[in-house]
């Protein structure tokens, strides 16, 4: 009878509706049988929010601007927006959710034109917005990119002409800290131009964003080749590609690097997207991109010179994946620091080598490199989770300082500054 109603309400949308309930005869007649108080009717809202939805046994089925989503009962019952599920003051879940009946099932449903209503077995009730379950669901997040970015080549990132902030716009305005960190998340590389060339200064640019990351070398580090860190780094000679700090379990998010001096030749910076490089992986040779996103490696950094003892060990694969989206979230690439092989078994040692291979290759396209020449007051912040970089080898006196930050503390600053991310 309602569902009459709603056909006499919107008769545009008649034709679907009796499609959809003939469906849902089939798809749960126990839950017919079982449950006949249950509401099963299906609603319809006006204009472009077109709306049908199904109970099943086990899940609520809804369609809702032209996508089909599926919801868990207990789902539903565990993320109960209601004063006493959740404290809208903390944003925390208030449900002690182990107590929920985990074959829980609504004793009644009902769908308006915004909302669906539930009222459970024991008499409370949740209220879920249409939109909030639709920007909620499984399937809406499974074709959403967590991160929004733009690979690069050395032809795309030089033709898209991104314009450096300059210091002062950049420490004093939040429109040049967000502008930043726009290009920073979407290009992996960003730059701060005109920084006085001095360690503190370095460092006060690194605070803008967020807290810095102590690491075994410190807060601000500093560079020189003067072998006073036992690492290839603390050398004149060329190093290639990688990213830094494969060996902790959380590879440093961010890195600053600033020239505050250099005397002599060589010595640039070498800049390559690994996305870029993994994305002609996956697309070209999907079964190696799935070898390097499953297999672990191991890396370690050991450490004896000077008074200086470490022994940080990180594994992990070379690259990370949300495993719902398939998206890359982290390059750990490193083949100075990349410790024996002993996670995997001999069998997959020839496998993974080969895949190792295929990436290296792309990764080393001299398409892929952008140089560049740090000169003092220009600051590089590179995304160590997706860029690589390397350097040429040099002449002369060259002094770098720079410094780590955490991932989740720069994305929490763009977040707050309304950046996606
Ligand atoms: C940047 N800073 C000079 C401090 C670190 C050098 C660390 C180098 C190390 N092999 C790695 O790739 O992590
Ligand atoms: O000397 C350089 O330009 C960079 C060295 C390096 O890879 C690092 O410090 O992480
Ligand atoms: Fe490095």
């Amino acid at each position: 009878m309602w569902c009459r109603r709603l056909a006499r309400l919107y008769p545009e949308t008649r034709g679907l509706v009796s499609t959809l309930a003939k469906r849902q005869h089939r798809w749960e007649p126990k839950l017919l049988q079982s449950s006949p108080s249950v509401v099963r009717w299906l609603s319809t809202a006006p204009d472009a929010h077109e709306c049908s939805w199904v109970l099943h046994p086990d899940h609520f089925e809804l369609s809702y601007s032209g996508s089909s989503m599926r919801f868990d009962y207990v789902w539903l019952r565990d993320h109960c927006r209601s004063a006493s599920c959740y404290n809208t003051k903390t944003n925390q879940r208030s449900l002690d959710t182990a107590s929920v009946d985990l074959d829980i099932k609504p004793a009644q449903v009902r769908v308006d034109e915004t909302s669906l209503y539930i009222t459970w077995p024991d008499g409370h009730m949740t209220r879920y917005r249409l939109e909030w379950l639709s920007q909620n669901s499984y399937e809406g997040q499974k074709q959403q990119f967590v991160q929004p970015r733009k690979l690069w080549n050395e032809k795309i990132y030089k033709e898209a002409n991104i314009r450096g902030v300059s210091y002062l716009e950049f420490m004093e305005t939040d429109e040049g800290l967000r502008d930043f960190l726009h290009n920073f998340l979407l290009y992996g590389i960003a730059f701060v131009d005109d920084v006085p060339a001095t360690r503190e200064h370095t460092q006060s640019v690194a605070e803008r964003i967020s807290h810095i990351r102590e690491t075994i070398y410190g807060k601000m580090w500093d560079l020189t080749s003067d072998f006073s860190r036992g690492d290839t780094a603390y050398t004149k000679l060329a190093l290639d590609r990688h990213t830094d700090t494969t060996y902790f379990q959380e590879p440093c998010g961010m890195q600053l690097f600033h020239c505050l001096r250099h005397e002599g030749t060589g010595g640039r910076t070498l800049l390559v997207d690994g996305f870029y490089a993994a994305e002609q992986v996956r697309e070209h040779h999907p079964e190696e991109f799935e070898l390097l996103s499953n297999l672990p490696m191991r890396h370690e950094y050991i450490e004896n010179v000077g008074g200086c003892q470490n022994h940080m060990i990180g594994i992990g694969p070379v690259l990370n994946v949300y495993p719902w989206n398939k998206e890359l979230y982290m390059i750990r690439y490193n083949n100075y620091d990349r410790s024996v092989i002993n996670t995997i078994p001999y069998n997959l040692a020839r496998r993974w080598y080969t895949a190792h291979r295929i990436l290296t290759t792309e990764l080393r396209k001299t398409d892929n490199e952008l140089w560049v020449k740090l000169k003092p007051g220009k600051v590089l912040f590179v995304d160590n989770w997706r860029v690589l970089h390397g350097r040429e080898s040099f002449t002369g006196y060259r002094q770098l300082c720079g410094c780590y930050l955490t991932r989740d503390d720069v994305l929490n600053t763009a977040r707050i500054l309304g950046l996606k991310a």
